[in-house]
């Protein structure tokens, strides 16, 4: 039997009416979604994510977003002929290159995030972590076999003021921040954007940090020819079986599941990492019953 109008628009009412449970439980929930520089390679998810933060907002949740920009610094330090490197997964800081990342960050990444959700209204307001004292951090240093190795203006964020964020969510916006920091040193600091992002989803009493890059999501086996195709997402983890991992895990994702163990063991009730390619993986994560991605938990649901 062929399809027809009717099963379309009954799978369409199944599709809505498979939202509502999650749109109880999440509604008046603040979710940070750390939106990863490979996530923005493309114009078309750029729409979609911007689509879903507005989605989140008319749904009744309160989003937040805290943006990386690796691969445009990096293409930006190109151009100007400057030499960066990464040390334990954070990029070796020196004073000229920390302007180029305060450049793009702030005066580029940030407002074109904030340009494409605002094609939907006056939603989106960017700032930097610097601005209200948003955030405060110290320097920072790499560990290297045991040893502490300088990584220039590399920051830890000891302190979080989270009142200007909240005042924009109150309004009804959808603040966009970028990860800088101020220093109480008077230095400007390049803090990782996943670790600003659970910092701050912290501080906000979040009810879930997303996570959006450019895999599934936590491979249980990450081979290093990148071949994946043997290997299975970890679609749930506690945070005690994280914490197990974190010491086996890879440059890239080791930002990211800390930042999923700083989230839950801070209070936020669930973390996750999803793929940024998948068009809408925010919504399927949310409002679907299976959810997608490798979600933390602070322990095992009962
Ligand atoms: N166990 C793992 N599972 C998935 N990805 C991994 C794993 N270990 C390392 N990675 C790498 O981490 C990368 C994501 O980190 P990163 O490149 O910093 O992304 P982003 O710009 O989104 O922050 C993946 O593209 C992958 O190459
Ligand atoms: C200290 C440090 O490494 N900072 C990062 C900040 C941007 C970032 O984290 O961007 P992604 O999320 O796209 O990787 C950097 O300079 O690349």
């Amino acid at each position: 039997m062929r399809a027809g109008p009717g099963s379309q628009a009954h799978a369409k009412a199944a599709v809505l009416i498979e939202a509502l449970p999650w749109l109880e439980r999440f509604r008046g929930q603040t979710v940070v979604v750390k939106y990863g520089g490979h996530a923005m390679a493309d114009e078309t998810l750029r729409e979609s994510f911007a689509d879903d933060m507005v989605f989140l907002l008319h749904a009744g949740l309160k989003p937040v977003v805290v943006h990386g920009g690796g691969p445009q610094i990096n293409a930006h330090l190109d151009r100007l002929g400057i030499e960066s490197s990464f040390t334990a997964g954070l990029r070796v800081t020196t004073p000229e290159a920390m302007q180029v990342v305060r450049m793009v960050l702030v005066g580029q990444v940030n407002r074109d995030v904030v340009g494409m959700i605002n094609r939907h209204g006056p939603f989106a307001i960017g700032m930097s972590g610097e601005d209200a004292h948003l955030f405060t951090a110290e320097r920072k240093h790499a560990e290297v076999d045991g040893e502490k190795v300088d990584i220039g203006q590399v920051g830890e964020i000891v302190k979080v003021e989270a009142g200007a964020v909240r005042a924009l969510i109150d309004n009804g916006h959808i603040p966009v921040v970028s990860s800088i920091a101020r220093g109480d040193d008077g230095e400007v600091y390049n803090v990782n954007a996943d670790t600003a992002a659970a910092a701050l989803a912290v501080a906000l009493n979040a009810g879930k940090l997303v996570v959006l890059t450019d895999v599934e999501g936590l491979y249980a086996e990450w081979p290093a020819s990148g071949d994946t195709s043997g290997s299975e997402v970890i679609r749930r983890v506690t945070a005690t079986e994280l914490t197990k991992l974190l010491p086996g895990l890879s440059s890239g994702m080791v930002p990211k599941m800390e930042a999923c163990l700083t989230a839950v063991t801070g209070g936020v009730a669930q973390a996750h990492v999803l793929d940024g390619r998948v068009p809408h993986a925010l919504l399927l994560e949310i409002f679907t019953d299976e959810g997608i991605g490798t979600m933390v938990l602070p322990q095992e649901e009962s």
